[in-house]
């Protein structure tokens, strides 16, 4: 009798369901990326002061605590919406350079219209403490080589979702006017696509604020109070893949993100690398399908807390998975633009805030160093977190990735 059609023994059976039960942690464990799921409906939803409101709350501060990152489930998101606006920024990019160039200010620090490839630097290059956070990754789990600092061939689009301050800023380079396409199959649906995606991701992303603060112990509208009136950015980036589609080419150099938080949707190419803090592993990005983003800690948040939340390192770059996608949509969407879009949004503190750690939480963040080094985590030296207005954070940051002189 062969044995697959063998009566199943107890022993079998036991063998059998634990292989299923691995099948399905593994199975999770590749939709999650490991990372925690946080549920925005929860706290929409829930009253606020409910255990259940609190344990989802909790959840959102630790994964952002121990991972930088997290993933969300928002019933709110159309993927719909993505589609249509990855469909959209494919056409822009598509155009010819001359006509992009219209839409460059390189006066505002590029923080507003179009950035072109080959710009924006990865600041790690040049940066000691970034150098020897790749140091003391295992060799198999470091990024790309980003040492010759050459800039990013990725291209970039900012598309600024703000509240007008009720006050002068000190800061009005960094809240300019948006600028709107001029080419006519693409001016007239610009607004409403870019408005509409770019709503979905800054409510998510600033309901997680509102989720962590209340994690942190902190009053619910502390941090959403604060990013009030910041120069949100729906900002995509474009890669051509015509150009930069090798294997192992570097499409944005490893790096953390200047904002507060950074949110994204699912991109059509797969090839954005995150390394969660505590693992040291570097984690293929594989948002579950179904109403989730993406959320990651960036420089911002890591200063507010005094190191208790550390920015999220990540990368992008034409993988294996890269790869395949390229060869499947040539066969299928031959006539498509060749790009690789980025479905990415950066959540800013205002401008005029004071940038400056609460006290508790940077206490916290010394005790987890500590306990980290006696588990043999060194976290490199401590980082000092001096005062400053967010708008001069940000102007320190982007002299250091070559955007503003
Ligand atoms: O292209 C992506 O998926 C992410 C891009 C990115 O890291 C950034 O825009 O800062
Ligand atoms: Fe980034």
């Amino acid at each position: 009798m062969g044995a697959q059609s063998e009566s199943p023994t107890p022993m079998g059976n036991i063998l059998s369901s634990m292989a299923a039960q691995a099948d399905k942690a593994l199975q999770d464990k590749e939709l999650s990326m490991d990372l925690p799921i946080v549920d925005v409906d929860v706290f929409r939803t829930k009253p606020r002061d409910s255990p259940e409101v609190l344990a989802e709350c909790k959840k959102a501060a630790n994964a952002l605590i121990t991972y930088g990152a997290l993933v969300l489930h928002d019933s709110r998101v159309s993927e719909d919406d993505n589609t249509t606006f990855l469909d959209l920024l494919e056409d822009y990019f598509a155009q010819p350079e001359e006509d992009l160039k219209k839409d460059e200010r390189p006066e505002l620090g590029y923080q507003i219209g179009v950035t072109l490839e080959n710009t924006e630097k990865p600041k790690c290059a040049v940066d000691e403490p970034c150098l020897q956070v790749i140091e003391r990754l295992a060799p198999s789990e470091r990024p790309l080589d980003i040492k010759a600092h050459a800039p990013d061939p990725k291209c970039r689009f900012f598309w600024r979702m703000v509240e007008k301050p009720p006050y002068e800023t000190e800061f009005p380079g960094l809240n300019a006017p948006n600028i709107v396409p001029d080419a006519e199959q693409i001016h007239d649906r610009w607004e409403s696509v870019m408005d509409k995606w770019g709503n979905t991701l800054k409510n998510a992303v600033s309901d997680i604020s509102g989720m962590a603060a209340i994690g942190l112990g902190l009053p619910a509208e502390a941090f959403v109070e604060a990013g009030k009136y910041g120069p949100h950015l729906l900002a995509p980036t474009a890669s051509n893949l015509n150009r930069y589609g090798k294997k192992d080419s570097i499409l944005a150099g490893f790096h953390t993100d200047l904002n507060f938080l950074t949110i994204h949707g699912r991109s059509r190419y797969p090839g954005l690398h995150i390394w969660a803090r505590n693992t040291g592993k570097r984690i293929p990005v594989k948002i579950p399908p179904g109403k989730h983003l993406l959320v990651q800690a960036g420089k911002q948040l890591e200063h507010l807390t005094g190191g208790l939340i550390k920015a999220g390192y990540h990368e992008v770059v034409v993988n294996e998975a890269t790869i395949g996608v390229i060869e499947r949509r040539k066969k299928e969407l031959p006539d498509r633009p060749l790009v690789r879009i980025s479905s990415t949004f950066f959540y800013h503190l205002s401008s005029d805030y004071l940038l400056s750690p609460n006290e508790i939480l940077a206490e916290q963040a010394r005790k987890i160093r500590e306990e980290q080094y006696k588990l043999g985590r060194d976290e490199g030296e401590e980082v000092e977190y001096p005062s400053m207005k967010v708008g001069q954070q940000v102007q320190n940051e982007l002299k250091h990735i070559a955007l503003m002189a």
